[in-house]
């Protein structure tokens, strides 16, 4: 099976639905930002306090070439993945890019804020998908909206790979 990839907001739902799909598909799971926390040794909360955005995303460019030489896997991004170009094309080389939308409103009152550096200020989520939003419908291949379950969400999925 090609790898599977999944973008979107923060808080949207990319890792809980990543690790279900991929239990359900029988395939690896890899979730970015956990490996970024493994290899750095540091929450990412902390990167961002100690270096900044910039080196946030250089490691997780890095990162991301890292687990993309593999097969039948599923990766859960961050949020900010579309933010460079060039992530974005080696995604689309190697996986098959579903966008998880989820209502931001819905996203504020659910999500935990300690380890998204991000949504410290909550106001700021509406900002980032103002920025984001066209990058996230340009660059997948389906978008899949997460107003259900997780369970739903990610039968979605799968109904869209079985008539690909
Ligand atoms: N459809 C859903 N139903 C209930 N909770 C959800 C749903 N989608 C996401 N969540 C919850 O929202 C929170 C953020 O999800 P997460 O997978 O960490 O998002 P992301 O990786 O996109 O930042 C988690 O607590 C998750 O359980
Ligand atoms: O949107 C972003 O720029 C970020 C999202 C986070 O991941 P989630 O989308 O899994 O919350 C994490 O990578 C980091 O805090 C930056
Ligand atoms: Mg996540």
């Amino acid at each position: 099976m090609k790898n599977i990839s999944l973008i979107g907001m923060p808080g949207s739902g990319k890792t809980t639905i990543g690790r279900v799909l991929s239990k359900k598909l029988g395939m690896k799971f890899i979730d970015l930002d956990r490996y970024i926390e493994e290899k750095a040794q540091m929450k990412i909360t902390r990167i961002f306090e100690m270096y900044g955005e910039d080196y946030f995303r250089n490691i997780e460019s890095h990162s991301l070439l890292d687990v993309l030489d593999t097969e039948n896997t599923v990766i859960s991004t961050g949020g900010g993945i579309v933010t460079r170009e060039e992530n974005m094309i080696f995604l689309k080389k190697k996986t098959i890019i579903f966008y998880i939308k989820r209502d931001l409103d819905i996203i504020i009152n659910n999500v935990r804020f300690d380890n998204r550096p991000l949504l410290k200020d909550k106001n700021n989520l509406y900002k980032l998908f103002e920025k984001r939003s066209m990058l996230y419908e340009k660059y997948c291949d389906y978008a899949i909206v997460n107003d259900a379950s997780i369970y739903d969400a990610v039968d979605k999925i799968i109904k869209i790979l079985q008539e690909d």
